[in-house]
């Protein structure tokens, strides 16, 4: 046998080499909570990689008016990541269209939420238990990191959740971009132009003074609005020129944007996202705002709950319809089936 053939016949000709294909696809995991009304599917590895190398730029203070105080990344995502987060969360999370009374010097007004919202976390004096063996209480008491006495849940109203996978990671980027903590992840889904949020501040009690909250923008690009509130009139006049009127802002945010708004902004100033008119109403498509704070107390559990869960039926997207429909559990589903049985049984025959 010639040199050549014993080389040839011990070592492969690279060209012809075939790399092993090792490629094993990714399983598909979630997030599971007795609390959610269903799993919540986990973001795939790679995607939860991407999102550990954010921010993609770097935060622009906005300090120029009075009380005002904005770290603006733009963007803090990159458009195509952005897309993929964005798609992800409209298909994978719970929603909800929250209905609530507010009384007004004696009078009811029912307040339909105009836009689909959901919400996850805890306040600062508990603890998810990271045990998840079904007889162990599902939250601890923060300071001593057991179970309330009794076993006594303190959150009777509403069953906190924790934050599932495809939110956390974002979470804990926003920690390390801002050096805030937050335990908190509101998300609000804007199915098209004719869904807004009025003029508020985020100033609650139960964040503590002077607040810091984080929002990010996935999806259609809406305007972010901000106005001073109204300042009480204080001391002599000035002349004109030496007061310095606060301008209102208007930001345009686009897909991956994240404004921090911090230090005196919730005391002093007002945002909204308003409706779009005309054309521009229908054609934007939808976008999801997520919203990450720090509550300090029970209260701030049991209101985020009340406003953006509620009591009302579940929404979830639907992928064939384009549109978020009401999610009916296994249970329930068979009970409407049935219902629609009955109902057809009745009908009138007709040859
Ligand atoms: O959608 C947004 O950008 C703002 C949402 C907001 O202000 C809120 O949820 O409190
Ligand atoms: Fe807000």
């Amino acid at each position: 046998m010639s040199k050549r053939t014993i080389d040839s016949f011990f070592s492969r000709d690279p060209k012809k080499k075939r790399v092993a294909t090792d490629i094993v696809e990714e399983q598909t995991s979630y997030s599971h909570h007795h609390t959610y009304p269903f799993p919540i599917r986990n973001l795939p590895r790679s995607t939860l990689n991407e999102l550990k190398s954010l921010p993609f730029s770097p935060g622009r203070q906005i300090n120029n008016q009075p009380d005002l105080d904005l770290l603006y990344f733009k963007p803090y995502i990159p458009p195509p990541l952005a897309k993929q987060l964005f798609n992800f969360l409209r298909s994978e999370l719970p929603f909800y269209r929250v209905e609530y009374i507010i009384k007004r010097g004696g009078t009811e007004t029912n307040i339909k939420t105009p836009r689909f919202t959901t919400v996850f976390g805890i306040d600062e004096t508990s603890l998810f238990n990271p045990d998840h063996d079904d007889n162990a209480a599902t939250i601890l008491e923060a300071k001593t990191h057991q179970p309330y006495p009794n076993n006594i849940n303190p959150y009777d109203r509403y069953n906190p959740r924790p934050i599932p996978q495809c939110l956390d990671q974002l979470r804990k980027s926003t920690e390390s971009a801002t050096g805030y903590k937050f335990n908190f992840c509101l998300v609000n889904y804007y199915a098209s132009g004719a869904d807004s949020i009025s003029f508020h501040s985020d100033d609650e009690r139960f964040l503590g003074p002077e607040p810091a909250i984080a929002s990010f923008s996935l999806g259609a690009s809406r305007d972010f609005l901000m106005k001073h509130k109204p300042t009480a009139p204080s001391g002599p006049p000035h002349p004109p020129q030496q007061q310095k009127q606060p301008q209102s802002l208007k930001l345009p945010l686009t897909s991956g944007d994240m404004i921090l708004m911090r230090g005196k902004t919730q005391a002093n100033w007002l945002h909204s996202i308003p409706k779009r008119t005309g054309k521009q109403q229908q054609h934007d498509g939808g976008r999801i705002n997520i919203t990450f704070r720090r509550a300090m107390v029970k209260g701030g559990t049991d209101n985020y709950y009340n406003y953006n869960v509620g009591k009302g039926p579940v929404f979830k997207w639907d992928e064939v319809a384009k549109e978020m429909k009401e999610w009916k559990t296994p249970k329930q589903q068979e009970n409407h089936i049935q219902s629609q049985e009955q109902k057809d049984e009745r009908k009138p025959v007709t040859t």
